[in-house]
């Protein structure tokens, strides 16, 4: 069993408040990803649930058992760090047999389970090595190897890959996800790489500024980000945002910015609001001729290309827009050049909304998504909704 619960958890170090009152319930067998930017206080968290520093307020609860003030040996939780820190004068096979000889685990058995975890991570041929001997992925499945042996109730990482080429980071991931399904073990794993979170998270805790900011599945937090945070953070290059206006005019809803024409829905059933317009790059196209703007018309960007970036299999291209600089990709070659007028489109369902002072993301239901028999119905009653909040994130109390 592997149940991780944060209750309120938080550190202070004089007037910096690195975790805020963070909660989170890790299920047993969860790979849970920490992702944010660099003192976002993924770290800090992990070394509270270590042990390595103590909290000023918040519990920690393994199993149901409070760990709070356990010393980190008497937790059972292995840790894996970003610089493996690996005994150097010993081989391969000491150090990942270290904690079970600690332990004072027979001779045979330690050769055994050390035997079974090289196997397993494919590091036979090199028990007699020294660290420096190995290459970094390998020293990097050393450390794994050592945490693994002890069979412990969860694994608790700070960046594993970081040390590593992109390459060899493709490579050990997806070895790590091999790994927690043959294991079926609970991973607490930080990491300020999305690619990293998307691929091998079963959720993923957005943390900003020590809080956490959304918690959901790589799905829900890259499809549905609950703040302007949030969407801005995931997606490369991000999500485009735009200052924008929701607005009723001649009975239809729109979102409405310089440049920029958004129509929602038929109505005047809601109040004008500040925005934030966000698109994500892969969800805007070329308009292959300028169709109407008015009701019912496809959304309208109208820009001009700054720079054209050659991805490989893709071309990502900078337009100005209004004031704002907008990104788009697509299958290359786009076709265009710098200075060239266009005009940029999307799917209705690809339309986020953000409150403007709040940064929260606003629900809305497009028409389109909504039963034949509702949208028949649109004349008499909303067609769509525009409020505050979604269902699909938590967020920690403030
Ligand atoms: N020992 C310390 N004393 C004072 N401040 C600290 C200490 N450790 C961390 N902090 C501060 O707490 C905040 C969170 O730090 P933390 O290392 O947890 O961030 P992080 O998200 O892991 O960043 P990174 O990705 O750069 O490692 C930062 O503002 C940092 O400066």
């Amino acid at each position: 069993m592997g149940r991780i619960e944060l209750d309120g958890l938080t550190k202070r170090y004089g007037d910096v408040v690195a975790v805020d009152g963070v909660s989170l319930d890790i299920a047993d067998g969860e790979f849970l990803v920490l992702l944010g930017p660099s003192g976002c206080g993924k770290s800090t968290l992990l070394r509270l649930v270590a042990g390595l520093i103590t909290p000023s307020g918040g519990r920690v609860l393994l199993d149901g058992r409070d760990i709070t003030h356990a010393p980190p040996a008497r937790r059972d939780l292995a840790m894996v760090f970003q610089s493996y820190a690996l005994y150097p004068h010993l081989t391969v096979a000491r150090n990942i047999g270290f904690p079970l000889r600690a332990a004072r685990t027979p001779r045979a058995e330690v050769r055994r389970r050390v035997e079974e975890v090289a196997a397993l991570l494919e590091l036979g041929p090199l028990l007699d090595r020294r660290p420096r001997e190995l290459s970094g992925g390998q020293r990097q499945r050393v450390a794994v190897g050592r945490a693994i042996i002890r069979d412990p109730r969860a694994f608790l990482m700070d960046e594993p890959l970081s040390n590593l080429d992109a390459k060899l980071r493709q490579a050990t991931r997806a070895q790590f996800r091999m790994l927690h399904e043959t294991l079926g073990s609970t991973v607490l794993y930080v990491t300020h790489d999305q690619v990293e979170a998307l691929s091998l998270a079963t959720r993923i805790a957005m943390l900003d500024d020590g809080r956490l900011e959304q918690l959901g599945t790589p799905t829900e937090v890259y499809d549905t980000p609950a703040s302007v945070f949030v969407a801005g953070f995931l997606g490369s290059p991000p999500m485009n945002l735009l200052p924008a206006r929701v607005e009723c005019h001649d009975g239809r809803v729109r979102v409405l910015a310089d440049d920029v024409e958004v129509d929602l829905w038929p109505g005047e059933d809601v109040e004008a609001r500040d925005v934030i317009l966000g698109i994500r790059p892969e969800h805007l196209h070329l308009m292959a001729a300028e169709g109407p703007a008015g009701p019912g018309g496809m959304p309208r960007l109208r820009g001009v290309v700054r720079a054209v970036e050659n991805l490989g299999a893709e071309e990502s291209a900078q337009c100005a827009v209004g004031g704002a600089l907008v990104h788009f990709r697509g299958a290359r070659p786009l076709g265009l050049a710098a200075g060239q007028p266009v005009a940029l489109t999307t799917a209705r369902d690809h339309i986020h909304l953000f409150d403007r002072h709040s940064g929260r993301r606003l629900a809305w239901r497009p028409l389109a998504d909504r039963p034949l028999a509702d949208r028949q119905s649109a004349d008499h009653e909303p067609a769509a909704a525009l409020h505050d909040g979604v269902t699909t994130h938590q967020r920690s109390s403030t």
